[in-house]
């Protein structure tokens, strides 16, 4: 059930979860958001510690989005995934191309990230607009829980985060401030106490859910 491996091969616990995953889909899909630097990637990449990666996959609509990103404009895509300078010298116009795909089919990101999906839980790592809420709720109904990351201006200031007219004033970082109510809110300012304590919550919430969704036919 925990995803355990031995010698590297998937133990037959993981291996039924993932059988049972694709049999019955996801068991939860946590919708995370969050300002730029809150710590999005680093909170969901805790969760998924926790859980193992056969149990919980990480889903990036910044994925698939980067991706193609890259190869249109001959950029480095890895490069492009890293918490660098690098995004953010690329990030406005790369919002300007995602907003013209997702105008013409606001499902096109969501679409491609759960495709092959086989693990029970889902974190969506970076949920950030109304369209992508209301895309997996309407594909996945109760399953779906939101979860807001937040930090204070002075936290995120340290990790790097300058305020930037045009992005940080954007939908693609507020489109979420305003008209929804987060199943979870996380306080990620740097307390690593504070942090695992909420994180603990969290993760008994999943693991109760995940006994649930085994045990029903
Ligand atoms: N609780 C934390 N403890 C240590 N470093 C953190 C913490 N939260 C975030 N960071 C660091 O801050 C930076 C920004 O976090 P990241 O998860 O990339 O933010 P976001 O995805 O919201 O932009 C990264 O370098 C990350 O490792
Ligand atoms: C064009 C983007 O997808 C870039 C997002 O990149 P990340 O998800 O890596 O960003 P942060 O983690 O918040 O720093 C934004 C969008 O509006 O789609």
């Amino acid at each position: 059930m925990s995803g355990e491996r031995s010698g590297g091969v998937p133990s037959v616990g993981a291996f039924d979860i993932t059988v049972l995953a694709m049999a019955k889909g996801p068991c939860l899909v946590l919708l995370c958001s969050g300002k730029r630097k809150s710590g999005k990637d680093y909170v969901t990449d805790r969760l998924r510690d926790r859980l193992g990666p056969d149990v919980c996959a990480i889903l990036r609509l910044s994925g698939p989005l980067k991706e193609q990103y890259a190869k249109d404009h001959g950029l480095d895509f890895q490069r492009l995934l890293d918490p660098s300078e690098y995004k953010e010298k690329y990030r406005s116009d790369m919002i300007r191309w995602g907003e013209e795909k997702r105008n013409e089919d606001p499902g096109f990101f969501c679409r491609i990230i759960v495709d092959g999906a086989s693990q029970p839980i889902w974190i969506v790592s970076d949920t950030r607009r109304r369209s992508d809420v209301d895309w997996f709720r309407s594909s996945y109904g109760e399953l779906t829980q939101t979860v807001r990351v937040q930090a204070s201006e002075a936290t995120r200031r340290l990790r790097g985060w300058a305020f930037t007219p045009g992005i940080d004033d954007a939908e693609s970082e507020c489109g979420l401030d305003h008209g929804m109510s987060f199943d979870w809110t996380i306080t990620n300012d740097g307390d690593s106490e504070v942090l695992n304590d909420q994180l603990d919550t969290l993760v008994d919430f999943i693991k109760l859910k995940l006994t649930q969704w085994e045990h029903a036919s």
